[in-house]
């Protein structure tokens, strides 16, 4: 897999793309870095030349050098991973190496720009006023109103800043953005990092005592228009009407009431004057106050209450003053969360609010039916749909009344079963009982319907937006857990059994790419109806966000159904889907799993199909794979590898043999090639072909690679010492070491520490490291080779190799293939390939190993046939560094009594052959 180094590439890729992991290799400088984020990890937001990225790390990293800080230049490898809009970095590596000189520019944005979500992790400038601050843990929230909406800044708190003086200032912040979004990929919010106060401009400072501000009239605010482009925060003073402490203050002056929202638990009396500052939110029938503040300035009248009928609340004048207003207790809900009393006058219904936490214990016993006086403060609700459609004025709706205590309800009068006008119905017979019963039944439920319309059509919106997805319109993935977690009782009452289908579709970016976000959706859309058609109306599809589908067959399973399920999907997603004037063809890749024991568990079941998805992706895509209990096993054991393998280093459980070089025209010991063994303490001995790729896959590769160039030029250095003789040293190198930026500095340093001339180190890649990536391995080929090192190319003739581009390449060495030699003395194609390359080779001045030579054959056709060095069993297997002495003195013995046989662990030997 290529190594990205362009952060925009990085930030682009499709969250599908994002999670197989590129590795990612990085220079950029940090806008923003948060040592705790979430706990466990750190955060940082990078920048370069292409754009911005998000990028992840553990919270115990431990910094090598400076730790970083908004400016700092930093070197970062890590491979992607999908975030909720855009691809991050885990898996981080990095460094600092110095100051940033680049003046990062930060783009202007409005809020409704950032709802779209482009901006993700992108360095931006937002204009706005503070309306409050907020601390939480580690972090700092600065609450700022746009021109468009209300967004909040993030930073991690300095102790030492004061940030109050920031509220109702008009500001400038520039800082990184970091989107959310739920499920469905739908936007539901935004963030601004900002490192610092420093990148905190003020363009206009509030004053530091909100109460300096010039007095306004309450009703003053009904008329409130903001003269700039931004509101600040307004002063108001009058009678306290209600309370409920850390939530809300009302207070009412001769012109008008507002209600003023407010964390200050302060409790004040009620009549008591009081000032009041905050923001004005409209969009009532009057305008609020929010982030207020409030201070008291004594006093005790209180305002009258304004005696009002529900029309004349209805009609909204009334809003947010102080009345009082009668009427019959149609029904109560005291336990609820909001205690609520029911009231009905003249054909209208309205609730009563009564302040949480409260004993209202006197109020359960008041009988429906009683007449009330209720006095608080009165709040009218404005009919928004018919604001927008119909005539465009302020229509108001229902009200309700906030109420300061259970004081509030007085008794009128009680009701009782003998009222006259019950014992009259009694006289009047059952049919005019029913008639009665049955005109109050529709009249009370048509008001109650009506009040409860709107509620319960948001409820719905709100509910169907949650639950289905906005672009094809299928369910999300919390109805198919839904509809999982059923499954098991499903399976136990029909006795069949279920199938679940997990589909992702092949390149689906591509289409993105080429003809744009449209077509893009378009595509998704016909896909989802494609999955509908091919299924039974009975089974589930849902969409799990990007374009991943999973497909719920639990309708009488029978062996073998999900298959033929699949198949259908596979061929039917496969026809081409015409986007305008376009056509595109797409494959889909599906996991399947079926069950028939009703103890299944639905975790592990939507685990298994999901490896199931990636193994169709391996085998090449446009296919589907059946879950089978052995790749559950190998996933596993491939899990537990990767966690041990990166401890193995700092546990020092990894260890160098060294199998020896021989020159082949008069075989001397010239030199080893380092091999790495690993003895774990799990997994026992573990040879390199397991987890070396593993190590590849999680990046550990850059630092176990490290340790193998200074160990091996350490241990041999000490052997030449020893002996008085200098010996050459081959050693591996991984296509993503190779592009680690250090590597060059680390060969250096091994060298000058050891004391080694450049030229007895020798370097060696594979074919394919040269052919993929080719310009930037082949300048990290030549910075190594700059040094004076040697470069291999290894396991020669069985990859792409080009005659024409190796005469192209600085190569010193050719190392053939062990599958040539081990043919070559029965097979004469072999033969005619080691002949073929051991010419070309030396027409282009190149020397030649013959590696895996096991026997005199082998050895004999090798020498005849020019080349230049041997390796292989022929002379000895890896030795363990302890017992090269040993080995090299017996060199002078014949082969069968050299003491490397001995010198290998039983395991090793079994699992070399
Ligand atoms: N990036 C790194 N890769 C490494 C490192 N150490 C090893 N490796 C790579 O792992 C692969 C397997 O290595 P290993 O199991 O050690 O096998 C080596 C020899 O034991 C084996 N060999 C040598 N002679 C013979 C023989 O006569 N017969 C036979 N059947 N096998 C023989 O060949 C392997 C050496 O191969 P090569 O590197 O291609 O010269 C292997 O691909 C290693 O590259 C590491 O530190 N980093």
């Amino acid at each position: 897999m290529s190594t990205i180094t362009k952060i925009g590439q990085a930030h682009d890729l499709s969250a599908d793309e994002a999670k197989r992991g590129y590795p990612v290799h990085f220079r950029a400088v940090v806008t923003y870095y948060d040592p705790r984020n979430d706990g466990k990890h750190a955060s940082l937001f990078l920048h370069d030349s292409t754009g911005s990225i998000f990028a992840l790390f553990p919270a115990n990293w431990h910094w090598t050098g400076a730790t970083p800080h908004a400016g700092s230049l930093v070197d970062v490898v890590g491979v992607t991973a999908p975030g909720d809009y855009a691809a991050l970095i885990t898996q981080t590596q990095m460094e600092v190496i110095g100051e940033s000189s680049q003046k990062l520019v930060a783009k202007p944005v409005s809020f409704t720009h950032l709802a779209t979500g482009i901006e993700d992790a992108q360095y931006v400038e937002i204009e706005g006023v503070v309306h409050s601050i907020t601390q939480s843990g580690h972090r700092i929230t600065l609450n700022v109103a746009m021109a468009d909406g209300m967004i909040g800044a993030v930073s991690v708190n300095d102790p030492n800043a004061d940030y109050r003086d920031l509220v109702d200032s008009t500001v400038l912040i520039q800082g990184s953005i970091g989107t959310l979004f739920n499920d469905s990929r739908q936007m539901v919010g935004a963030h601004l990092m900002f490192p610092n106060l420093y990148s905190v401009k003020i363009e206009e400072r509030s004053p530091s005592n909100p109460f300096s501000l010039p007095l306004r009239s309450i009703v003053s605010l009904s008329r409130y228009t903001p003269t700039g482009t931004l509101p600040h925060r307004v002063h108001v003073r009058g009678r306290v009407t209600l309370q409920w402490p850390g939530t809300m203050i009302c207070i009412q002056d001769d012109t008008s009431g507002v209600c003023a929202k407010t964390i200050d638990r302060t409790r004040i009396e009620l009549g008591e004057i009081a000032d009041v500052t905050g923001f004005v939110l409209s969009g009532g029938y009057r305008p609020m106050l929010v982030d207020s503040v409030f201070r008291t300035l004594g006093g005790s009248e209180s305002p009258e209450a304004q005696q009002v009928t529900p029309a004349e609340a209805l009609q909204g004048h009334h809003d947010s003053v102080l009345i009082q207003i009668e009427g019959q207790l149609t029904g109560r809900d005291l336990t609820a969360s909001q205690p609520t009393l029911l009231l009905s006058s003249h054909g209208e219904i309205f609730p009563v609010l009564l302040p949480k936490n409260q004993n209202n214990d006197s109020l359960s016993n008041i009988r429906i039916g009683s007449t009330l006086r209720i006095i608080g403060v009165c709040s009218v609700v404005l009919d928004a749909e018919e604001m927008v459609t119909g005539s465009g004025s302020a229509v108001t709706k229902s009200f309700h009344i906030l109420t300061r205590s259970s004081k509030d309800v007085i008794v009128l009068k009680s009701a009782s079963w003998w009222t006259p006008e019950r014992t009259l119905l009694g006289f009047a017979g059952a049919v005019v009982i029913a008639g009665a019963v049955f005109v109050w039944v529709v009249v009370l439920r048509r008001r109650v319907r009506q009040q409860t319309k709107v509620i319960r059509e948001s409820e719905e919106r709100f509910r169907h937006m949650a639950l289905h997805d906005g672009l094809t319109g299928l369910p999300t993935r919390h109805i198919l857990q839904e509809r999982l977690y059923l499954a098991p009782h499903k399976v136990r009452r029909f006795n069949t059994g279920i199938a679940l289908l997990m589909l992702d579709l092949d390149d689906f970016k591509g289409v993105n790419d080429t003809y744009g976000h449209d077509a893009g959706d378009e595509t998704l859309r016909v896909m989802a109806r494609r999955i509908k058609e091919s299924i039974r109306s009975t089974d589930l599809v849902a969409r799990m966000g990007g374009d991943e589908f999973v497909v719920l067959l639990d309708d009488f399973v029978e062996p073998g159904h999900a298959e033929v399920v699949a198949e259908k999907i596979v061929s039917a997603l496969s026809l081409p889907i015409p986007l305008g004037e376009h056509s595109v063809s797409l494959s889909v890749s599906v996991g399947v799993c079926e069950i028939f024991d009703h103890n299944l568990n639905v975790e592990t079941l939507l685990k298994q199909v999901d490896m199931a998805m990636y193994e169709a992706k391996a085998n090449g895509r446009n296919r589907f794979h059946v879950f089978n209990s052995e790749m559950a096993a190998a996933t596993i054991a491939r899990k537990r590898m990767k966690e041990d393998l990166s401890r193995a280093l700092e546990e020092h459980e990894l260890e160098l043999y060294y199998q020896p070089l021989f020159s082949a025209q008069e075989p001397t010991l010239t030199g080893f090639e380092a091999l790495l063994r690993w003895r774990s303490k799990s997994a026992g001995f573990v040879m390199p072909s397991e987890f070396i790729p593993l190590a590849e896959e999680t990046g550990l590769i850059v630092a176990i690679g490290e340790w193998v160039i200074r160990e091996a030029c350490r241990q041999v250095g000490h052997l030449e010492r020893q002996l008085g003789r200098e010996f050459e040293i081959s050693i591996n190198l991984s296509p993503r070491q190779l592009l680690h930026d250090k590597l060059p500095q680390v060969i250096q340093e091994a060298l000058e520490e050891n004391c080694r001339r450049p030229s007895s180190l020798k370097m060696e890649i594979t074919e394919n490291i040269l052919m993929t990536d080719s310009k930037l391995n082949q300048a990290a080929i030549l910075r190594i080779r700059d040094l004076g090192v040697r470069i291999a190319i290894d396991d020669f003739g069985i990859g792409f190799s080009s005659l024409s581009y190796i005469s192209r390449f600085p190569v010193d060495w050719i190392k053939i293939d062990k599958s040539f030699i081990s043919d070559c003395a029965n097979d004469p194609a072999s033969l005619a390939v080691v002949r073929a390359i051991i010419a070309m080779a030396h027409s282009l001045g190149i020397h030649v190993t013959a590696e895996g030579v096991e026997t005199s054959d082998q050895l004999s056709i090798v020498t005849n046939e020019d080349c230049d060095a041997i390796q292989g069993y022929y002379y000895s297997r890896p030795v363990p560094f302890s017992d090269l002495p040993r080995w090299i003195k017996s060199l002078a013995e014949p082969l069968e009594n050299r003491c490397v046989e001995v010198a290998i662990p039983l395991s090793s030997l079994v699992q070399e052959h």
